[in-house]
């Protein structure tokens, strides 16, 4: 039995220069700042205690956080991945402290992705108050570059006790609680955080951010368009240090009752599975073989 994780955390960026990726967090994708000083910010868009931590410096790595019930769950999980051979290192109480965790267990997937199970993270007493209103609800799912799609999903549904609530080509779509999905798992030739995720309220605030964002000159890779996987709306574009932010509405929930005759789907890797309102990815990990044999990012 694998780890129970019961839901995603927090996401940790290394990036190139903090002010840049605070104020595209902050007056572009709509987030709260909730601290920082030289070295790191930590941004919210619910009542977590935050849902981003920006660090000063690409090689200070990219992290996924996902939270366990308990710090009883965090030992369990941590006996489960050494008896099945994954090699598991504790938080030291820097590490915790700087997470604002009570408790912390680091592993990585096959393909070097760095993955944290925490347990008691703090929530925040006060309502999220955004620089911008993007209309954000909630943080809700990663995507996370894959360089052995079967092996990743393998450690995701037998060692993180994910489940598959669909799949596009070989990129799983997985659900460790009753959404859709909180990561998928895209292939591609490297480690890291493919794109970040926030719930917004409606095609109404979707379709408002589609043109703050040109405005903007933000440079909008996929959308507006709907997912036939989870049914949401969505619009994808484009952040500082190569990071994709996501605002979607309307994902599907699979229930506990769902449960019981859900079947994951295959989708073939073809425009439709990304888009049924006929939306192409600009997104080189979302390109999508044509019949002449060339790989298309998106129609003229
Ligand atoms: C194209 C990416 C990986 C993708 C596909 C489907 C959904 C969804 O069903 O909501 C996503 O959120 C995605 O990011
Ligand atoms: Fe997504």
């Amino acid at each position: 039995m694998g780890a129970d994780l019961h839901d995603i955390r927090y996401v940790r960026i290394g990036c190139d220069d903090l002010d840049t990726s605070v104020r595209f967090a902050t007056d572009i994708l709509g987030l709260e700042l909730m601290e920082r000083d030289g070295n790191r910010a930590y941004l919210r868009g619910d009542d977590r205690d935050h849902n981003i931590c920006y660090t000063q410096g690409r090689e200070s790595g990219q992290v996924t956080g996902w939270e366990v019930a308990s710090l009883d769950a965090l030992d369990e999980a941590a006996k489960a991945f050494e008896a099945s051979g994954v090699t598991v290192r504790a938080g030291t109480s820097e590490e915790r402290e700087l997470r604002r965790v009570r408790g912390l267990i680091v592993v990585s997937d096959p393909t070097g992705n760095i993955i944290e199970l925490v347990a008691r993270p703090d929530a925040c007493g006060r309502r999220y108050f955004p620089t911008r209103d993007a209309g954000i609800l909630n943080f809700s799912h990663v995507g996370l570059h894959t360089r052995n799609p079967s092996a990743d999903e393998a450690f995701w549904v037998r060692n993180l006790g994910g489940k598959v609530s669909d799949w596009i080509g070989d990129a799983a779509l997985i659900r460790i609680n009753d959404v859709h999905h909180n990561v998928a798992l895209f292939p591609s030739t490297r480690a890291g955080i493919q794109h970040v995720n926030f719930q917004v309220e409606s095609i109404d605030d979707i379709m408002r951010s589609f043109y703050h964002l040109q405005k903007n000159n933000v440079r909008i890779v996929f959308g507006p368009g709907r997912h036939p996987t989870s049914g949401a709306r969505f619009l994808y574009f484009q952040g500082p240090d190569d990071i994709v932010y996501e605002y979607s509405t309307g994902v599907r929930l699979i229930t506990a009752e769902d449960e019981k005759t859900y079947v994951p789907r295959q989708f073939p890797k073809a425009e439709s599975s990304f888009c049924m309102w006929g939306s192409v990815p600009d997104i080189p990990e979302f390109r999508v073989p044509q019949p002449n044999g060339s790989a298309v990012a998106r129609a003229a």
